[in-house]
């Protein structure tokens, strides 16, 4: 592939505009036509693994098992660099799912290594610290990619400048439904009633990783009706940790705490302060009072949300995960051929009694009991799930295990909206309008972060899974016995 090479003399006019775990973003803030309204993604190495050098890697970034499950995708399973890998990843597959209207897949662009070592060097202090110390920009990367600010709208030709502001809001929806197969372990019915981001939200609180608990709930977004959709916008105004960043002319106006955001929120609602400086922050966007502006942004992107399609795809493709973490650990021993340690440490924990505990499910705080002769039963429903998964033939494995990570994908995702209001020029662009106040806008809609998840983090996945679901189980059964 003819890439194209950022020119070192560069590095000054890209300033930093967010990160997540594996990436940071940078906005081009140069003269550049060809840059103008850019990003440019980075990959990150986590602060102790610094030593592996991809730059003369001439072989392929999977290993051989990943290679043959990606067989059907060729450039994803042969590409070299991580960053051609994940290029190929969001256009061979995940376009495909979720709609190439939805899909941006950047153009890979050649850096090097004094272009990477000036732009660490330029952003370090806008990172938040918490980012800093667990990963830094990696000085060994070939390339990266450079993709559109989808928090801006590009200028049109013929308009000189830019005549009204722009909102961009970004969600990370996380998982929107409740898993239902009987490859589940019964003391683990709990994941039947409550949503995995709700579960997990408590181990984050007790890790110190959190200050509250979200209010925020994935199955409000996907319920498909605009009242839920609203109640989970609402909820991330609340509660947005990493859930929700809103932009202002692609300056991040709101976030959860430590982002650098003008509004920081974790408890807003009596932070008089913080609604002041966003109802401020949407004059010449809303056109309403003071105090009736964050309301009716909130019904805007709700109407967006419940019009478009995204929501549905989206959760679509998340549901490919059809066996759960618990069935596909299973199939990641088969597939790597190597004993399955699932079904080993359960038959060495066979004969043992049933966790009282462990067997209840609570939801909203009410305890329902999984008596024994149901327990017995599904039991035995998932023993012959699991026997079933481990006689498939190694080809549905594989798809299993693609799905799966496929699914994990779309789990982690990003979706990122962006307005301006209407003025009095038309264009081709897609057009809203508001409920509240019948102004149009325009409006476009892309997901972010659609970036293949890797097979050796299934132990992982599935650790920190019980983990979340046993300290949930755990958590509310001794909420039910201390009250
Ligand atoms: O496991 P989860 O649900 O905590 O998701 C991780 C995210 O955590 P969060 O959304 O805050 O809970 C996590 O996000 P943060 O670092 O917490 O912002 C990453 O997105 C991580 O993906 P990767 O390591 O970049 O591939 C995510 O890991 P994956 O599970 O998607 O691989
Ligand atoms: N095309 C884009 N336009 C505008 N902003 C972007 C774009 N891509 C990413 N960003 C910003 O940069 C942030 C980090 O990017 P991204 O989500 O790709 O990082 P990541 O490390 O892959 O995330 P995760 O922690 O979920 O793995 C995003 O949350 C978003 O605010
Ligand atoms: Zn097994």
């Amino acid at each position: 592939m003819a890439t194209m090479r950022m020119a070192d003399e560069e590095a000054g006019a890209w300033s930093y505009k967010g990160e997540g775990a594996a990436n940071i973003v940078l906005e081009y803030i140069g003269a550049n036509p060809a840059l103008v309204g850019k990003v440019l993604r980075l990959r990150k190495t986590l602060r102790d693994h610094k030593i592996k050098n991809t730059i003369s890697e001439k072989a392929p970034v999977l290993i051989n098992i990943e290679q043959s499950i990606w067989a059907d995708w060729p450039d994803v399973a042969s590409a070299t660099t991580t960053e051609i890998l994940q290029h190929a990843y969001v256009k061979d597959v995940m376009l495909p799912l979720l709609g190439k209207e939805y899909v941006d897949t950047g153009v890979p662009v050649a850096i090097s290594q004094n272009f990477l070592a000036a732009v660490a060097q330029n952003i370090q202090e806008k990172r938040p610290i918490w980012r800093q110390e667990n990963a830094d920009v990696d000085l060994l990367s070939p390339l990266a990619l450079l993709i559109s600010d989808h928090t801006k709208f590009s200028i049109l030709p013929g308009v000189r400048e830019k005549v009204q502001s722009t909102i961009a809001v970004e969600i990370k929806p996380k998982c929107g439904f409740l898993p239902t197969t009987t490859t589940m372990d019964p003391a683990n019915v709990v994941k039947k009633d409550v949503s995995r981001f709700a579960m997990h939200q408590h181990l984050k609180y007790m890790e110190g990783k959190l200050k509250s608990i979200s209010s925020y709930s994935p199955l409000d977004l996907f319920s498909g009706t605009s009242e839920g959709i609203y109640h989970a916008i609402e909820s991330l105004f609340r509660t947005p940790q990493n859930n929700l960043r809103v932009f202002i002319d692609g300056t991040k106006l709101f976030s959860g705490v430590g982002e650098g955001a003008k509004a920081e929120v974790e408890c807003m609602r009596d932070d008089e302060g913080v609604l002041q400086i966003i109802e401020d922050s949407l004059e010449g966007f809303i056109p309403l009072p003071l105090g009736e502006r964050f309301k009716t942004l909130q019904a805007l992107i709700t109407e967006l949300l419940y019009r478009s399609d995204m929501l549905n795809r989206l959760l679509a493709v998340q549901k490919l995960d059809n066996y759960d973490i618990e069935g596909a650990i299973h199939i990641y021993y088969d597939i790597l051929e190597t004993k399955c340690n699932v079904c080993l440490s359960s038959s060495q924990l066979s004969g043992k009694r049933v966790d009282d505990v462990a067997s209840m499910t609570f939801v909203k705080g009410e305890q329902l009991t999984v008596n024994s002769s149901l327990h017995n039963d599904m039991k035995n429903q998932q023993t012959e799930a699991v026997a079933q998964l481990h006689s498939l033939s190694v080809e549905e494995k594989k798809k299993i295990i693609r799905d799966f990570l496929i699914a994990a994908t779309a789990k982690d995702c990003s979706i990122i909206l962006a307005l301006q209001p209407v003025s009095s020029f038309t264009d081709e662009r897609s057009i809203i309008c508001c409920p509240v106040t019948k102004q149009q806008y325009f409006y476009k809609m892309f997901f972010l972060d659609l970036d293949l998840k890797r097979l050796k983090k299934l132990p992982f996945y599935h650790e920190l899974d019980q983990k979340i679901v046993s300290y949930y189980a755990h958590s509310q059964a001794s909420r039910t016995i201390s009250s």
